[in-house]
This record gives C-alpha cells, structure tokens and sequence, in this order.
C-alpha cells in the first residue's frame, strides 16, 4: 500500500497511509488543511498500471495514427479502383462493347468466345513487350502470350483509327466466334476494357505462307504436293465459309499473309476484320474485295501487267509450262499442273458468276488426288526450291473466286 494521492485542496499530501482497504476513505492533510471528500487507496501496484495506462494510450494514439493512415491509403485504393473501373466501362463502350454484345446476342448460331480481363493478357503477353511482337498488319500489332491455364496465345492490339475499324473488329469477333474448322485459325476470345480491343486466337506457330512463297524458305520448301495440299485446305475452309456455316460468310481478304500455318503445316485462314456474313440472295451485291493490297497484285518485274492477266494471257498462249519453275515442273505430272492451271483459269473470269463455287473447286482439286503420295509436310527439307509459279497464282487467286470482282 502506499499513500494516496494529493489533498485536493492544497496539493499536501495525505497524512496517513492507506489501510489495508483499498477502496474510499477520508484524510487529513498537513498544515491543518482537510482534505475534502473522500479518496480512493491504491495499491502499488498502481505505479506499474499508470505506466501501462501510458502505454495503453500511446499505443492507442499509434494504432489510431495507423489506421487513419491505413483508412487514406484504402480510400486512395477504392478511388483509384473506381477511377479504373469507370475507365474499363468506357473503354468497353467506346470499343462497342454493347454493340459486340447486341451482335453476339441476336446473331444465330453458338458464340464461344471468352471475355479476357486486361490484367490477364498484359500478364500474358509480358505487358505487351516488343520481345513478344509477332507481326504487324493493317489492323494492329500481333504479340505472342501465355495464358494462366498454360495455352499458347496469339494477342492482336487493333488500332482503332476511326469507327469502321471497331466495325471491323467487332466484326471478326461475331464471325469468328462461331467458326469451328480445322483450318480456319481459332478464336479464343476477346477483351473490350482497354484503350484499344483486343483479340485472342489460338497461336500459329509456323508464320504465314507469304514468307514461304517470297521468301523460299530452307525449312518448308513449298514443293508441287505441298502446294495442292494447301491449296485444298484453303478451298475446303472457303467452301466451309461459304456454305456449312449457317449463313454464309465472304472471308473477302484472301492472300497468301493471311495463311498461317500450323506446327504441321496446315494452312489456317485468319484475319477476318473484313470478312462479311451475308444473305445468299445478296451475295452479287457484297462481295467486293476489301483489304489493303489490290486481289490482282502488278507485278514490278512484269512492266505494269498483274499476275492474274499474265497467267490469262499464258494460258490463253497454250504456254503455261514455259512460266513454271523448272523443278516444281519434273515434281508435278502433267495433267495434275494443267488440272490446277485451269481450275485458277475459270477462277480468274471476269464475269464472277460464270466462276466455280469454293465447292467445285474443292472437289476438283481433291480430285488431284495426291493424297495417296503426301507425306508428312515436315519430311521437306530440301534444299534450294524455288518459287513455284503457278501454284502461286493458285493460292493467291483461285481461292478468292467467289469473293473477288474485279
Ligand atoms: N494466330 C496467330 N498466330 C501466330 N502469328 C500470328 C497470328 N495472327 C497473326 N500473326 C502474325 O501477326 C502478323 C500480323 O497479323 P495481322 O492479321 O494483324 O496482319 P496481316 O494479315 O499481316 O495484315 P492486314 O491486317 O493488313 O491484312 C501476321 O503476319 C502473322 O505473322
């Protein structure tokens, strides 16, 4: 026990000590001044609570300070969330989120398409970095990704200069989403939160055919079989556009840079920003070619004249095996060559209904029938090839016949 605490009047100190009690008690205080009222005996114990009382408060006061500190930086966080948040619903808008979703909605047929987070491609592609880029087109830049579940992705970052690029986009998303073909590239989904839409397809990982024809790879020599191998795969995935797909679908941008190919080297059409889903009845009025290069591309060694006329004009001349490549010319029979070089020549009529249907050229084509001798296209590793000139004007011609009116 100890004494207590000061008279309350004068600040002198009790006279006695505490009894045993503690609790309420009456003193009086030195110099004859009396304590007035009663007071409380504390134990000594007391000094160690005063200290801890101290404690407590500054304990106390330091949490608070904490937790306003805690409660700003959480603040700070819902705004900026909400801030991101009302920037992600923008962005959807702006990139015709609810337009792609009035589309998806009333359009037929099954829509699979994921709808990615932004988050989860920029982890995915390495926030975008320019190690992962993997080409660049009219519609935007390509990057390679990893998605969280391990896939292999191809992410296109569309440049969206004006309003017929997001109709574009939104475009492919409809269209592609309900496609299912082994050689038409697959689309996985699609992601509308951020500044410019983005796609996500399935990766090719063997480039496009374009590189292969001009730039005769070592790696895949594009010999006489591949090329009729990839030309029947084009002409089966055209003829599944134009015909099993519950309405038709005019890809409209058929070139040899939107041909990839897989790790098998199967042609896998992509690119379908400009690609139209159309009644039959009005296909002869929409299927103009659109893309960025011309369908008929001139030729710079060839004075101003198109592929397209030169081989008319070659076939016209009966002198057809004057332009092939000598050696793809000793692979190719004959009839097989003249078969593929009138096939591109009905193609190639002016009169776009006088044409074969994707259906007929398909057939004929399987009709080449090389089946019996393709081997697997990655035993071709023969050395020097050269550019084979007719399948070339096959690839790059023939497959559009019904989507090109000159
Ligand atoms: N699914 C994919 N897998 C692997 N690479 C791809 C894929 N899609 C596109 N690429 C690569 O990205 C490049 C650019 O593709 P994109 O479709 O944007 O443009 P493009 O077809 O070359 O040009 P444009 O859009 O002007 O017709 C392609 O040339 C190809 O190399």
């Amino acid at each position: 026990m100890r004494y207590i605490d000061e008279c309350a009047l004068k600040k002198h100190k009790c006279q006695q000590n505490c009894t045993n009690t503690i609790g309420n008690y009456s003193c009086s205080c030195y110099h004859g001044y009396k304590a007035v009222g009663n007071y409380t005996c504390i134990s000594d114990e007391d000094d160690v609570n005063k200290a801890s009382i101290v404690f407590a408060i500054a304990t106390c006061a330091g949490l608070g300070v904490l937790l306003v500190l805690a409660a700003t930086w959480w603040l700070c966080k819902v705004v900026k969330r909400r801030k991101i948040r009302k920037l992600k619903e923008k962005n959807f808008e702006r990139n015709g989120g609810l337009l792609l979703h009035q589309q998806v909605s009333s359009s037929e047929g099954h829509v699979d398409a994921t709808l990615f987070t932004s988050k989860a491609l920029e982890m995915a592609t390495d926030r975008y970095s320019k190690d992962r880029i993997l080409g660049q087109g009219g519609q935007g830049t390509v990057y390679k990704g990893m998605l969280t579940d391990g896939r292999i992705v191809a992410v296109k970052k569309s440049k969206i200069e004006d309003e017929s690029k997001k109709e574009q986009f939104i475009n492919e998303v409809v269209l592609l989403s309900k496609i299912n073909h082994r050689n038409i590239v697959k689309l996985h989904g699609y992601c509308l939160e951020t500044e410019v839409p983005l796609l996500v397809y399935e990766f090719i990982p063997n480039g496009t055919l374009y590189v292969y024809i001009h730039d005769h790879s070592e790696d895949f020599p594009l010999t006489w079989d591949i090329r009729v191998r990839l030309a029947i795969e084009i002409a089966g995935s055209l003829f599944y556009l134009h015909s099993a797909a519950s309405i038709p679908i005019f890809h409209r941008d058929i070139k040899s840079s939107n041909i990839l190919l897989d790790e098998k080297y199967r042609a896998k059409l992509a690119d379908f920003g400009t690609s139209k889903s159309i009644a039959i009845d009005q296909t002869h009025l929409t299927t103009r070619v659109q893309g960025l290069k011309p369908i008929l591309a001139p030729r710079a060694h060839d004075e101003g004249r198109s592929l397209a006329t030169h081989f008319i004009l070659t076939m016209k001349e009966n002198r057809i095996f004057d332009i092939l490549d000598p050696r793809i010319a000793k692979e190719g029979k004959r009839e097989e060559i003249t078969t593929f070089s009138n096939i591109a020549y009905r193609c190639l009529n002016l009169n776009g209904r006088k044409r074969p249907t994707m259906k007929q050229i398909t057939a004929e084509l399987e009709s080449i029938n090389l089946s019996n001798r393709l081997p697997n296209a990655e035993e071709y590793y023969v050395k020097d090839l050269k550019t084979y000139f007719i399948t070339r004007v096959c690839i790059q011609i023939y497959t559009r016949s019904q989507e090109c009116i000159p």
